[in-house]
C-alpha cells in the first residue's frame, strides 16, 4: 500500500496554510510529523481525510485517486481513521461501548477487543463511564478505539498528551506492532526524543511543503553530542567544520576526519563540561528540529 500526496495546497478562506505539499508513503511506515505550533498539522490530516477542502491537488492510496465526491469521500473513510478528539468521547458511556463501537463501524470481522483492553492496561476502569476518566485514561481510550478500528491509514494526532512516562512507552511500543501489519501510521507529535522510539521516518512541515525528510536508518553521520554553556565552549579547542551549536547549549561534533584519540579526547572534556549526558551517534529529531526550525539561535562554529 502507498498514499501518495500531491501538489496539494490547503487555505482557509485567502489564508493559504500549506502549499503544494508532495510526499509518499509505503506501508509498514511509522511517519513523525513535526513542526511549531500553528503550522499546519491538523489541517494536513483534516484535507487528506477531507474533512475540510482542498483546493488543489490529489491523494492516491493504492493506486486508486480520492476525490470530492461523496462516493469516494465514504470509501476513504473506511479505509483512514482520524485520532478522536477527546471531546468527541460520550461521558455517560463507558470506554468498553466506545471501543466496540469503533470496532463495529470500521470492522467487519469483529475484532477481540478484549485484547486490546488488556494490552493497554486499561482493565480496571474501562467498564466505568467516561466521566470519571483522568486526561491520561481518555487519551488511552482515544487510542485504543483507533486500534480497534485497525484501518489501513492512520493519523494520530498528538496521541502522548496527557500520557505519564510509562504509558508513552506502552503506545509507542503498541505502535511499532500495529506498524508490522503493513498498516501506515502518521504521527504529529512535539515529543521530539519519544518519535526517535518508533518513528522510521521524520517530516518536517514547512508553511510551503515537507521540509525535510528524516529517516534515522539511513542517517551515516556521526556525532558527538552534549550540552555546553557558550561560555566554555573555547575550552573544546578548534572546532571542526559542520560542527552544529543550537539552542545555546546543545553542541554536535561531527567525527568525520577526526581519529579515535581526538574523539575520546573530545567526549572527556565535554563530559568534563556537561552536567548532562554527552553521546556519539546521528543526530536525532530534536537536533534537526533546533537546526532547521530555531536556525537563528544555532550556527555552524566555522
Ligand atoms: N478552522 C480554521 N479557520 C481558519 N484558520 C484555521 C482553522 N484551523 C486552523 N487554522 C489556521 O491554520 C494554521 C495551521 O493550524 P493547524 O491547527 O493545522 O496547526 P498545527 O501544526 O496542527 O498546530 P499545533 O501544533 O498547535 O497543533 C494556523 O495558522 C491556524 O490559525
Amino acid at each position: 500500500m502507498t498514499l501518495d500526496v500531491r501538489n496539494l495546497t490547503i487555505k482557509y478562506g485567502d489564508h493559504t496554510v500549506l502549499s503544494e505539499v508532495n510526499f509518499n508513503i509505503e506501508d509498514g511506515s511509522i511517519i513523525g510529523l513535526v513542526a511549531p505550533n500553528g503550522t499546519g498539522k491538523t489541517t494536513l490530516f483534516n484535507a487528506i481525510i477531507r474533512f475540510i477542502p482542498i483546493h488543489e491537488g490529489s491523494i492516491t492510496i493504492d493506486g486508486r485517486e480520492y476525490k470530492n465526491t461523496s462516493k469516494d469521500i465514504k470509501a476513504l473513510h473506511k479505509i483512514v481513521t482520524f485520532f478522536p478528539d477527546q471531546a468527541e468521547l460520550y461521558e455517560d458511556f463507558n470506554g468498553y461501548e466506545h471501543i466496540e463501537m469503533y470496532r463495529d463501524i470500521w470492522n467487519k470481522d469483529k475484532k477481540n477487543i478484549d485484547d486490546i483492553i488488556t494490552r493497554l492496561n486499561m482493565d480496571s476502569y474501562v467498564k466505568n463511564k467516561v466521566k470519571t476518566y483522568s486526561l491520561g485514561m481518555r487519551q488511552r481510550l482515544c487510542f485504543a478505539m483507533m486500534i480497534a478500528a485497525n484501518t489501513k491509514v492512520m493519523f494520530m494526532d498528538e496521541i502522548m498528551n496527557g500520557l505519564d512516562p510509562v504509558n508513552v512507552e506502552l503506545v509507542s511500543s503498541v505502535l511499532r506492532e500495529i506498524k508490522e501489519d503493513g498498516k501506515i501510521i502518521i504521527v504529529a507529535s512535539h515529543l521530539l526524543d519519544n518519535l526517535d522510539e518508533y518513528a522510521d521516518e521524520i517530516f518536517f512541515l514547512d508553511q510551503k511543503d515537507v521540509y525535510y525528510t528524516y529517516n534515522r536508518e539511513k542517517e551515516t553521520d556521526e556525532y558527538i553530542k552534549g550540552f555546553i554553556g557558550k561560555e566554555n565552549l573555547g575550552q573544546l579547542g578548534t572546532l571542526p567544520e559542520h560542527t552544529l551549536y543550537l539552542n545555546n547549549d546543545r553542541i554536535c561534533i561531527p567525527t568525520s576526519g577526526l581519529d579515535r584519540d581526538t574523539v575520546n579526547a573530545v567526549l572527556n572534556t565535554l563530559r568534563d563540561l556537561s552536567d548532562r549526558s554527552v553521546s556519539l551517534g546521528p543526530l536525532g529529531t530534536n537536533e534537526h528540529y533546533l537546526r532547521i526550525y530555531k536556525g537563528e539561535q544555532s550556527h555552524e562554529t566555522s
